[in-house]
């Protein structure tokens, strides 16, 4: 059998799906970064992070939200605030089961972003 596509490792869009969830809740359990999220709209963001997540993974979605410096640039995020959730992250991925090297990957995409979200 051909080797799965990192899509497919991600469990496609259903997947992608169960992943935000987790993510979510484990984001606004996050005493270290949940305020930041009080006032957010939650459905946009699930939304939006499940479109972001499935191009990243090379999935056949579009991304609608804003660029990652548009959302984050009011924001104040900190260094410590991204390894936060890069945390999150990579808790909910083990939670889903998402295979190691699959995690890996997605993160060093997602990496080149920090710059636009981490305020200087
Ligand atoms: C790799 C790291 C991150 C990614 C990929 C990411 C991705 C996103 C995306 C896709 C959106 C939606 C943009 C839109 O609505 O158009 C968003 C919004 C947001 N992000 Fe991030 N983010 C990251 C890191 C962080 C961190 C570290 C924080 C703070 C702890 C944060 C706080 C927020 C908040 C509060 C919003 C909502 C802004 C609003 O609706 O006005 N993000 N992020």
């Amino acid at each position: 059998a051909p080797r799965p596509t990192l899509y497919q490792e991600f469990g496609e869009r259903p997947g992608i799906e169960a992943l935000v969830e987790e993510l979510l809740v484990r984001v606004l359990e996050d005493p270290r970064i949940n305020a930041g999220f009080a006032e957010v709209d939650l459905v946009n963001l699930n939304d939006r992070l499940v479109e972001q997540i499935c191009v990243e993974v090379g999935g056949p979605c579009t991304y609608t939200g804003r660029t990652m410096a548009e959302s984050h640039a009011s924001l104040a995020v900190t260094e410590a605030d991204f390894n936060a959730l890069v945390e999150d992250l990579v808790d909910a991925m083990e939670a889903r089961g998402i295979p190691r090297r699959a995690q890996n990957r997605l993160l060093r995409r997602l990496a080149p972003m920090h710059r636009d979200i981490v305020s200087p």
